[in-house]
Order: C-alpha cells, then structure tokens, then sequence
C-alpha cells in the first residue's frame, strides 16, 4: 500500500531542505559575507517568476548525507521574453565547487542550450574542481570544456563572476563570449595562499586578480558596481544578440526620427581645426546610432579603440572606433586584440560592423614590437575579411598606413565606406611625411627659415595628399558625406544590405585558413 499523503510530504520536506542546502551554516555564511542567496541571483537575472529549476534534488550517490544541488543550480528563464539557459554555483554548498555530480547538472543545462538553441548565462562563484572528486571532477571539466566549444558561435554565452572564482571556474567563463564581474569580485587560476604555498610569493587577491585589473587586461569585459548592474548589463548585452546564430538580432522602436535633429547638426562641428586636438569619439557614436544609447563592451581594456552595441533604425550593429583621447587612437597590441575578438563575436550572431576611424596609425615603439603588434594585428584584416556580415566605414578624421585597413577601409572588407570632408587619407600623417620625403628639400633651405618651410609643407600635404578627395575621385571610398547626414547614410546603407548573404560565394576546397597567432 502506498502512503500518498505521506509521499507528498515528504517531497515537500526534501525540496525545502534542497532550496537552502547549507542550512543554518548556509545562510550565516551568506550574511556574513553580504550577498544573496544563489536563487535570489538567479531570479536577480531572469524576468520575474519565469525560472524553472532542474535537478535540484541531485547530489553524491552513496552519501548520506550529501547536499541537495551538488552546489550548483541550474535551470531555464527568460531574459527580455526570449528563453535562456541559467547556471549558477552555490557558494554555500561545497564552495560552489565543481563535483561529478555538479558536472553532470552542468552538462545537463548546456546540451538543452544546445538543443534548444538559446543563450546560457552562468553566475560564476566556485573554487573550481572538487578536491575531494578527485580526478573525477577534473575530467568532467573536461567535458564540459567539449560541450562550451560546440556552444561557442552557436548560442550566446555570457558569465557573470561574483565573488572568488578559481581555476576550472575561471577558464570555462573564459571561454564564453562576454564576462561582467562585480567590483569585489576575483579571478585567478590559483588563489594567494596556494601561490605561497608553491612558490612563495605574497600577493594580495586584489594584484592577483581583482576585478579592476582583470577588466584592464581585458578578461573581464565590464566591471558592474554591484551585482544587480550585473545581471542587467548582462540582460542589456543580449537584448542586442539573437538567441543563437540561426535566429536574427530583434528589431527594436525601428523608423524614429527619419529627417535631420539637431543632434545630428552638432556633428558639423565635433571635429576640432586642430590636427593635434583630440576629441571623445564617444560624442560621435552617441550621435550616429538609435536614441543616443551606445552598450559599451570592454570599455577599462585597450581605451584607445572603442567597441560595443548600437542600433541603427532598430536593428542591432557592432560598433568599432578609434578614441582619439587615448594614445592618440593609435592602434596597439592589445586594441588589435580587442577589435578581432570583437569581429568574430559580431559576425557568428549576424550583427552587422560599423568601423568609425579616426586613427593616426599602428603605435611604433620597442615596447609594442615586444608585444607582438605584428602577429596581433595580423589577425584583425583577416577577421574582416572573414566576416560576412554587412559593414560600414566611416572615415571621421584620421585613416593612415596600415590603420587603414585595419579599420576596414572598403578593399578590406567594407560593403559601403563614407568618409567626412574633414578626413585625412593617407599613407602617413603629415609631419613624418614631410620629414621623410621632404628632408633633402628642407636640409637645402636655411636654417633661419626651415621651420616656416616645414610648416608650409606640412599644410601643402594636408590640403593636397591626406584628403578624402583623392579617394574618392579615385574610387576608395563610396562617398563623402556632411557629418550631419551620418545617422540617415548609414540607416540607408544598412538597408541597402540587409540581405547580404551569410556565406561568400566560391568554393575553396582547404581545411580552414591558418591564423597569424
Ligand atoms: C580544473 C580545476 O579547477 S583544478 C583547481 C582546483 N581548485 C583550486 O585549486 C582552488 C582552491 N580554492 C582556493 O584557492 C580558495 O578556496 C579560493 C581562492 C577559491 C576562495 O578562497 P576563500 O574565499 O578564502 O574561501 P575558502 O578558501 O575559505 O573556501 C570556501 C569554501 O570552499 C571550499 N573550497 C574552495 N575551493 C574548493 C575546491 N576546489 N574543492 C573543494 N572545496 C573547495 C573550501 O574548502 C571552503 O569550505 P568551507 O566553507 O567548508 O570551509
């Protein structure tokens, strides 16, 4: 005879001991530490009341006393009205370790992502594999290791990094496409003690890997004050992102203010006489988008090249600048790095690139030669050219050497380039050109009147050679544009390619190409 009433409480009793794990000692830990519970974050995330949970009643066979959860939740939600996949570790269970059991819910939750083609965001806040799992527990990251790279380009992937995060719990964020960690929160491969331990050093978490300086080396892709900014820059990032790459972005409040505002009138005049003065590029691309919003992705990493979110008539696009305010907008190392990640994250979910150039070139020096500015940048014209989604160029102001193509002029990539009256083409900036060709002319004026005559040459240079005339007598570029009509020409240009097919045409029989890496 089955007890059914009996049946019924039971479960009722189990799922309430499988919402709070830890117990007592659970949620001591959690008010001492400050923060929410792992549920709490999760519906922090997700449009209210939409979470469903799965297997929360597992946990370690033959243990009696094991913990419901594994120390990881898992589930389905929705962000925006569109499903997502969520994963979170709870920090009070185990360490929010990863175990075999954990590892299973873990790939459980990934392979629906995959079968129902939806984002994954997991809230990050593990020590990584379970000691105690021993090598079980290091091969489920194997595992899951396989299963984040079927997902990669496939669905949007997103990790939130809350508290302490460690080796497998930092190399699997690592390899999703965007990572938003809390101010207090770190990542490393090895916390400070087991450094001491192995090599003696002492480093503090926050030199080791706090969050500042992971968003300065680039790991970090935003640094939210709290957790709350967390979950809603990440519910902002994929409002711009379908939700895998068979899907389109959504199209947002299209066919606002189709004539010239004044706010596209204040472009006329954004870019200073001055060839040396710098301006906010910000200013611009607050201008030329959607409703002056501009989702900035990786802002602390590499500040002299600008990338993030947009709209143009409500449809999505990826927005690549120079920023002249830093380094002069000069292109780096770590700004190539920046501006290929940002590429191929653009180009696997059908967002088009909109490239605002106003760089002097590729940054000349011992230390960026040292950095491996070759081989980085190397890989930045082969993204474009490998991207087949549309793309726009804009020239604002500077496009010079090999900056040019970098920044997608139109014979690398560019579907449409427009360049302002005010932009300067060419293969080098004045001054060095005039010190470079002009020197035997210059060495044969006097002393007394060599800085006049270089100041004259520099002038002739500019109004004659770096001009967008040239191009755009000769074909380089589509057309020159008044600033003010920036908005509207690119609103037109988008539609123009709006079917641009997602494979190029002709049939290359090899593997794949081979990266400069
Ligand atoms: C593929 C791989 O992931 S291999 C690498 C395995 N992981 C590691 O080497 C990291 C080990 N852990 C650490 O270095 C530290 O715990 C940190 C830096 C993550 C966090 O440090 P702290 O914030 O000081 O927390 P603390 O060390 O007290 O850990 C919190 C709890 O999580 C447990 N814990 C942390 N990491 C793990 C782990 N990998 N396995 C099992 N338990 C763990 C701790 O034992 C502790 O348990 P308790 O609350 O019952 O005492």
């Amino acid at each position: 005879m089955v007890d059914t009433k009996a049946k019924l409480d039971e479960l009722v009793k189990i799922l309430a001991i499988a919402t709070e794990p830890a117990g007592e000692a659970g949620i001591a830990k959690r008010a001492k530490k400050g923060v929410p519970s792992v549920r709490e974050r999760v519906n922090m995330l997700l449009d209210r009341g939409t979470f469903i949970e799965t297997s929360a009643l597992a946990r370690q066979p033959d243990q009696p006393d094991a913990l419901y959860g594994d120390g990881l939740v898992t589930g389905r939600g929705l962000i925006g009205g569109r499903p997502v996949v969520v994963i979170a570790h709870d920090q009070t269970v185990y360490g929010g370790s990863v175990g075999v059991t954990s590892a299973r819910k873990f790939m459980r939750a990934l392979q629906f992502a995959f079968d129902n083609a939806c984002p994954v965001v997991t809230i990050n806040d593990s020590g990584g594999a379970r000691i105690q799992d021993a090598v079980g527990s290091i091969a489920s990251f194997g595992d899951i290791s396989r299963v984040l790279e079927r997902l990669s380009g496939y669905v949007p992937q997103v990790s939130i990094i809350l508290g302490k995060c460690a080796a497998g719990s930092v190399y699997g964020p690592i390899n999703t496409d965007v990572l938003i960690g809390t101010r207090d929160s770190y990542m490393f491969v090895t916390g400070p003690e087991v450094i001491k331990a192995v090599n003696g050093e002492d480093i503090t978490a926050e030199e080791l890997g706090g969050a500042e300086v992971q968003a300065k080396r680039g790991t970090l892709h935003h640094v939210a004050d709290n957790e709350q900014e967390a979950y809603d820059w990440a519910r902002r990032y994929l409002s711009y992102l379908p939700t895998s790459c068979l899907e389109q972005p959504p199209v947002v409040n299209p066919g606002l203010e189709p004539e010239i505002t004044a706010s596209d009138r204040e472009l006329d005049a954004i870019i200073p006489d001055s060839d040396r003065a710098g301006y906010d590029m910000h200013e611009i691309l607050l201008r030329i988008f959607d409703d002056g919003e501009f989702h900035e992705v990786r802002a602390a990493f590499a500040p002299n090249l600008i990338t993030g979110f947009a709209r143009v008539d409500g449809y999505p696009v990826g927005v690549i600048a120079n920023q002249p305010l830093v380094l002069g907008g000069s292109i780096d190392a770590a700004c190539s790095d920046k501006s290929t990640y940002f590429i191929r994250l653009c180009d696997a979910f059908n967002i088009p690139l909109v490239f605002v150039v106003d760089t002097p070139g590729v940054l000349p020096g011992l230390e960026q030669e040292a950095n491996g500015v070759i081989i980085r940048g190397g890989r930045v014209p082969r993204a474009i050219i490998e991207a087949t989604v549309p793309i726009i160029n804009l020239v604002v102001r500077k496009s010079y050497g090999g900056a040019y193509g970098m920044m997608a002029a139109r014979q690398v990539g560019a579907d449409i380039s427009f360049a302002w009256p005010t932009a300067r083409i060419a293969v080098i900036g004045a001054e060095s050109a005039v010190d470079l060709i002009g020197k035997r002319q210059l060495a044969a004026v006097p002393q007394e009147q060599r800085a006049a005559a270089r100041e004259f040459m520099v002038n002739h240079y500019n109004e004659t050679i770096a001009t967008p005339w040239i191009a755009a007598e000769r074909g380089y570029i589509d057309a020159v544009i008044e600033p003010a009509r920036t908005r509207l020409e690119i609103r037109h240009a988008l539609r123009l390619l709006r079917d641009k097919p997602p494979v190029k045409p002709g049939f290359n029989p090899r593997k794949h190409p081979v990266y400069p890496m």
